[in-house]
């Protein structure tokens, strides 16, 4: 899956939003890829843009060596979108046969059923669901027709802590076969666990693009505090590592790119009464790369 230079703009001139700008994007088969950013940042309309629902108004987008429509046409692609559909008065079971009979290459009914974890109710009409068995029928919609790649919009946005895991637990499965995963939320810790990567989308570019760990280490400033105990708080801020510090009181509060070095200089001058680190969090990470000015960086890697 390929986006090249890919621009989306919505509205009339004068009211122009640009909601996908410039979005250069590579993501190998079998990747897991969580596309991450606050409300209005682009994830839907970059989807929309991967699913061929959307044009692009500039720029490519190619999905297995091909166009969006063809890839979808082809069966290679199954999507979970965030509009409700209306709900069949069906089974489950008969819904899934149905969507996997409109596919060339399907997947076993009963295999789409367990896949997405809902072959106990397989017999029960759909309109009697609740919102999280739904969501999980929607899942084995997108899994009815045997795609390489699935595309899933914000797909927990309305579940319970219980019915995500289990959902993430069913998508993970499939990950396993070698498909390729490509989903939008705005939960961070949702993107940690369950992707291999993650691509911080923010005002329609990408801001960042790595593994969790590399998102907190490039964005993400430790916390390194300790007492002055009536130090200076002069140089502070050329201690190995450190960013920028502030004091409150007695205690100095310095942000690093590297606590272990700077721990290391503040134990080599004495200055380590009350000394605790805390470690970068992704969301502090998230933060800095949302927030105005924010870089960006892209790796290079082989298409699906
Ligand atoms: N059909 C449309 N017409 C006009 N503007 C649109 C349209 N679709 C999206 N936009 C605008 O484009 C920007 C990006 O929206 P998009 O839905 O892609 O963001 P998102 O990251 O998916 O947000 P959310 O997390 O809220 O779903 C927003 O400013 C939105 O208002």
């Amino acid at each position: 899956m390929v986006f090249t230079g890919a621009v989306k703009t919505f509205g009339r001139a004068g009211q122009r939003v640009r909601a996908v700008d410039g979005i250069g994007l590579t993501v190998e088969r079998g990747e897991t890829v969580a596309l991450l950013g606050r409300n209005g940042a682009g994830k839907s309309t970059a989807i929309s843009l991967l699913l061929g629902l959307n044009e692009p108004d500039a720029g490519t987008v190619r999905v297995l060596g091909r166009t969006p429509d063809q890839a979808v046409r082809a069966g290679l692609v199954g999507a979970m979108l965030q509009e409700g559909q209306p709900i069949p008065r069906v089974t489950v079971q008969e819904l899934i046969a149905f969507v996997a009979s409109t596919y060339p290459r399907p997947m076993p009914v009963a295999g789409a059923l367990d896949l997405a974890g809902v072959t106990e109710y397989a017999n029960r009409r759909i309109d009697k669901l609740s919102g999280g068995q739904l969501q999980r029928v929607r899942f084995a919609v997108a899994l009815a027709g045997n795609p390489e790649l699935i595309v899933l919009d914000e797909p927990t946005a309305a579940l319970d802590v219980e019915a995500r895991h289990t959902f993430w637990d069913s998508m993970r499965a499939y990950a396993r076969r070698g498909n390729t995963v490509i989903f939008s939320t705005h939960y961070l810790e949702e993107a940690d666990e369950n992707a291999d990567r993650i691509v911080v989308v923010d005002r329609g570019r990408i801001v960042a693009d790595g593994s969790g760990e590399a998102i907190k280490t490039a964005a993400g400033h430790s916390q390194v505090s300790f007492d002055l105990a009536g130090r200076s708080t002069e140089g502070l801020e050329l201690l190995p590592g450190v960013v920028t510090f502030e004091v409150t009181g007695d205690r100095a509060v310095l942000h690093t790119e590297d606590s272990d070095a700077t721990v290391v200089e503040l134990a080599r001058l004495n200055a380590i009464r009350g000394l605790q680190v805390s470690q970068a969090s992704l969301e502090a990470a998230f933060l800095t790369l949302t927030a105005p000015a924010a870089g960006a960086s892209r790796p290079e890697k082989e298409a699906v």
